[in-house]
């Protein structure tokens, strides 16, 4: 990878490479872009292929936070950070060594929990830096309202692609019934839809089978099933030429991150498919409104009445992208773009009127 070019190319304003001997710490922060306000993005630890696997990750993901952040009307800016280590191998030393990374970054970025971090992880990033957030999940935590973000985005498709206002007998696939999957299948159950689930976990996919009637399936099964919706809840990159080769759904609408292995390739993919795709950033803002609103003083109605915009938000996008004849992956791109452009040029005017 070139990475200026790469940067560049992204539009990222800073990439930190933070390394320490003592503890031994590997970790990269990306801020993607700040000109909505501080950038937010959680941290994840991984044990990555490599360093460039790694780097990857952290640009994607961050350029992932602006443009969420900016479709959700929400005033702060894209990062993300990683942790390059096995989860199994974490220490006090190295979370407190982390805090301080971010701490010198004096909230130009604020963080919080991801893949592999518990709230006792991040509770211990906070004894280094202010700079956290859903320490004390005085919300709950963000899976509940990302799951009702889900559900809204659901609808939202439903309507534009089906001409319904019910899910009522839909059939519904769910990959993942994790923290964010289970509460979707919930909603989903609550308002008559039939349940294809499947998990690598057994007993989550038993339980789930109980208590609302799902059908499980294997996990390679999920993708190929002769579904209304696929809602993937588990992983990224699971939109690819295979999966998206066998796909029957109308619908995809689900929570995981970076569901395109490859953006433009296959959200082309998905148009040539007639398949309506509601791009991952948008529909699971839930979790970032969530902490959103506990930094600035929790407020449920606020945060309820921002979580509703997901659902004319994709109303939106799925309009423009047909109108425009392009990928609905493209029109919300293009929509964060010009919501981004505008409170640069409102900046700009602030600063020659305070010259
Ligand atoms: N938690 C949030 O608020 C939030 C917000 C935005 C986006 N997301 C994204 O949504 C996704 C789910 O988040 P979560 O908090 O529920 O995570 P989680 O770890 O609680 O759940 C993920 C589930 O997926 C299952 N899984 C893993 N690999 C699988 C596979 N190959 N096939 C089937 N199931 C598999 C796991 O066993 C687990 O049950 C993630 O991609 C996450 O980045 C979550
Ligand atoms: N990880 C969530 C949002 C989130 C949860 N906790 C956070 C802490 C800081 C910034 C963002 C978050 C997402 O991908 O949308």
């Amino acid at each position: 990878m070139n990475l200026f070019d790469t940067v560049q190319e992204m539009g990222h304003e800073q990439v930190l490479f933070c390394h320490g001997k003592d503890p031994d710490i590997k970790a990269i922060i990306a801020i993607h872009d700040t000109s909505l306000g501080p950038a937010m993005g959680a941290t994840r630890m991984l044990p990555y292929l490599n360093e460039e696997a790694a780097l990857k990750d952290a640009l994607r993901l961050s350029r992932g936070m602006t443009y969420k952040a900016a479709c959700a009307n929400i005033p702060v800016g894209g990062g993300k950070a990683v942790i390059i280590a096995d989860p199994a191998h974490k220490t006090e030393d190295l979370f407190r060594a982390y805090g301080r990374f971010v701490d010198r970054l004096q909230g130009r970025f604020i963080t919080g929990q991801d893949v592999n971090l518990t709230p006792e992880n991040v509770r211990t990033i906070s004894k280094e830096t202010n700079y956290v957030v859903g320490v004390e999940e005085k919300s709950g935590g963000p899976a509940p309202i990302t799951a009702q973000g889900v559900f809204l985005g659901i609808k939202a498709a439903v309507k534009f692609r089906l001409q319904s206002e019910s899910l009522e007998g839909l059939k519904v696939a769910v990959q993942g019934l994790g923290n964010v999957g289970r509460n979707v299948c919930q909603l989903l159950h609550e308002n008559g839809a039939e349940l294809f689930v499947t998990d690598i976990s057994q007993e989550k996919a038993e339980e789930v089978k109980r208590t609302f009637g799902a059908t499980v399936v294997a996990p390679d099964e999920i993708y190929s099933l002769d579904v209304d919706i696929f809602s993937p809840c588990a992983l990224g990159g699971i939109l690819n030429s295979q999966t998206l080769h066998s796909m029957k759904a109308a619908i995809i609408a689900g929570a995981a991150n970076n569901q395109l292995a490859q953006e433009e390739i296959h959200s082309q993919m998905l148009v040539e498919k007639g398949i309506l795709y509601s791009p991952d950033y948008v529909i699971n803002a839930g979790g970032l409104i969530n902490v959103y609103n506990e930094m600035i003083g929790y407020n449920e109605e606020k945060a309820f009445k921002q979580l509703h915009n997901i659902y004319d938000t994709l109303l939106e996008i799925f309009a423009r992208a047909k109108q425009q004849e392009i990928s609905t992956n493209e029109a919300a791109k293009q929509l964060a773009e010009e919501r981004i452009m505008n409170a640069r040029k409102i900046k700009n005017k602030e600063m020659i009127v305070s010259c």
